[in-house]
């Protein structure tokens, strides 16, 4: 039997699969990732802590597989999106790797827009300029540490510096790019108009290639410390979106993803780079070739549900945490969450709002929490939905993957808030399975990704919506939407007594 490898890196673990010809996973290993958070707004990484956790986790799993590492015939990669990691000119790391969920670059945003115009920077990246995107990052570090910024010859995203130390080559892929604000999104160039205008060195931006692209093997040293053969053929990989929208078979118009992760998204395939959505959702290059994806972004999802366990539950399974959610009955008891505690991106790009319960009243317990935080999470992406179905496509059913949709609970609320039949897959292994898809596809094992979905991937389950309890949620999201608002300017006047 031959197999392929799919590392998705994580923003709270790097995860590692071994699939086999069939779409079987064989082994999976899980590496957990720390977050550094020095001041509110701030989220960094240590790269060589993803390099170390992944090395590790290889090991772990070349270990328990009993074949030839030889028969592995292709390793690809998922990644968390935008993170800016700076290398010098010997491709050493700089700084720690400022993330995707970082918002310290508000002011960089606002001289993006100043200088470029929010017009012409939709027309050549399809995006709006977010604080979370890498091209205010960058601009960020020449302005607080020039010292770095004067030493940095290249800039990339975490796949591709983990990549790059398991290959010894340095490249970037396009549904990755996407999501710097520095990519001609249309054209597959790095736009020479943005750089020029922010005064930026184009030959900062690494050499891109395809997701599929094969792109070196492991080095030497790779191979001796993880079991690895030096046969094993590596290729490009995907955004972790763009893997998690293969890996869930989103490779067709009318095709739609949720993910609850750390953060949520709501992902729908696109066939063209024609529609406009006025930069309300990201609409990004997929790993699939010629495609692209339109997509919400709920920035603190997974992580409200993990930060409240956290705080109130300590070391409690998710599992215990979340089991008495079915004895609490739709609405919470009458309480609500905005799902904002580490601001939001769609449909309020907005670093500075924090969450809210509304509603807390003496006889809550901690189900009603509970529960309320699952039901503000997913009122969060069905703000989302709204925004595509006011737009004009049909979401009737959606694909539902991430650590959330490991809840059946949870899935049976997603049918009735977004109104729309959930599916469940046998494996939940979205992004992960999207990068060994990529190097199945990349190895020849078949002639599109659409020939690999259909031999690796099966339907487990699915939730229908039901009609009461989509009737109750209605009122209830309508509700829901209105706490931004309220909320706005009391978190805007409590921002000088954060950390
Ligand atoms: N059994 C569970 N029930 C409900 N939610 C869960 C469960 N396990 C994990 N989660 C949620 O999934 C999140 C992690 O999702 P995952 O997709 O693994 O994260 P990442 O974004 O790091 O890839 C956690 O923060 C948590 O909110
Ligand atoms: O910022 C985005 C997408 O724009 C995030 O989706 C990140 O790509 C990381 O997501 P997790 O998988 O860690 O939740």
């Amino acid at each position: 039997m031959k197999y392929v490898m799919g590392v998705d890196l994580g923003t709270s673990a790097v995860k590692i699969l071994l699939v086999d010809q069939h779409g079987e996973v064989a082994h999976v290993v899980s590496k957990p990732l720390s977050l550094m958070q020095e001041k509110t707004g701030f989220s960094e990484q240590d790269p060589k802590d993803w390099v170390d956790q992944t090395v590790a986790g290889m090991s772990d799993l070349l270990k328990r597989f009993n074949g030839d590492p030889a028969d592995i015939e292709g390793i690809s990669f998922s990644g968390q999106m935008h993170g800016l990691v700076l290398l010098d000119d010997r491709n050493e790391v700089l700084r720690n790797a400022i993330l995707w969920n970082d918002t310290r670059t508000t002011a960089q945003c606002q001289e993006i827009y100043d200088v470029i115009g929010e017009e012409r920077l939709l027309e050549i990246t399809k995006n709006p300029a977010l604080e979370g995107f890498t091209l205010p990052k960058l601009l960020w570090v020449r302005e607080h540490e020039p010292e770095v910024y004067a030493k940095a010859d290249k800039f990339v995203l975490p796949k591709d510096y983990l990549r790059y130390k398991l290959t010894g080559e340095l490249q970037m892929e396009y549904s990755d790019a996407a999501g710097t604000l520095l990519l001609n999104v249309t054209e597959k160039k790095w736009s020479e108009e943005l750089c020029d205008s922010l005064d930026i060195d184009v030959a900062i931006c690494p050499p891109l290639v395809e997701s599929s692209a094969e792109v070196g093997k492991p080095t030497p040293e790779i191979a001796e410390a993880t079991g690895l053969a030096n046969t094993t053929r590596v290729f490009a990989g995907g955004a972790d979106n763009a893997c998690g929208a293969i890996g869930s078979g989103i490779l067709e118009d009318g095709k739609t993803l949720v993910s609850t992760g750390t953060s949520g998204v709501v992902l729908s395939y696109e066939s063209s780079n024609e529609k406009d959505f006025q930069g309300k959702v990201h609409y990004f290059n997929h790993g699939a070739p010629d495609a692209f994806y339109t997509m919400g972004v709920t920035l603190a999802a997974g992580y409200s549900l993990s930060w409240f366990k956290d705080v109130f539950a300590g070391d409690e399974s998710f599992e215990d945490f979340v089991a008495a959610v079915d004895t609490v009955p739709i609405g919470s008891n009458g309480l609500l969450f905005t799902p904002y505690v580490a601001g939001e991106r769609t449909p309020h790009a907005d670093a500075s709002i924090r969450a809210s319960f509304i509603g807390m009243d003496g006889s809550h317990k901690r189900p009603d929490f509970v529960r309320a935080v699952m039901e503000g999470i997913t009122f969060s992406l069905n703000e989302s939905i709204d925004i595509f179905r006011k737009n004009g496509k049909t979401i009737d059913t959606i694909v539902s993957t991430g650590g959330g949709a490991k809840n059946e609970d949870w899935l049976q609320m997603q049918a009735d808030i977004f109104d729309a039949n959930v599916v469940k897959q046998t494996s939940e292994q979205g992004p992960g399975m999207g990068a060994a898809m990529l190097a199945a596809y990349g190895c020849g094992w078949f002639d599109s990704l659409q020939d690999c979905a259909d031999e690796f991937l099966q339907e487990d389950n699915v939730f229908t919506p039901n009609r009461d309890s989509v009737d109750l949620y209605k009122k209830l999201f309508t509700l829901y939407q209105k706490v931004y608002g309220q909320t706005k300017e009391l978190n805007e006047k409590l921002l000088e007594y954060r950390k």
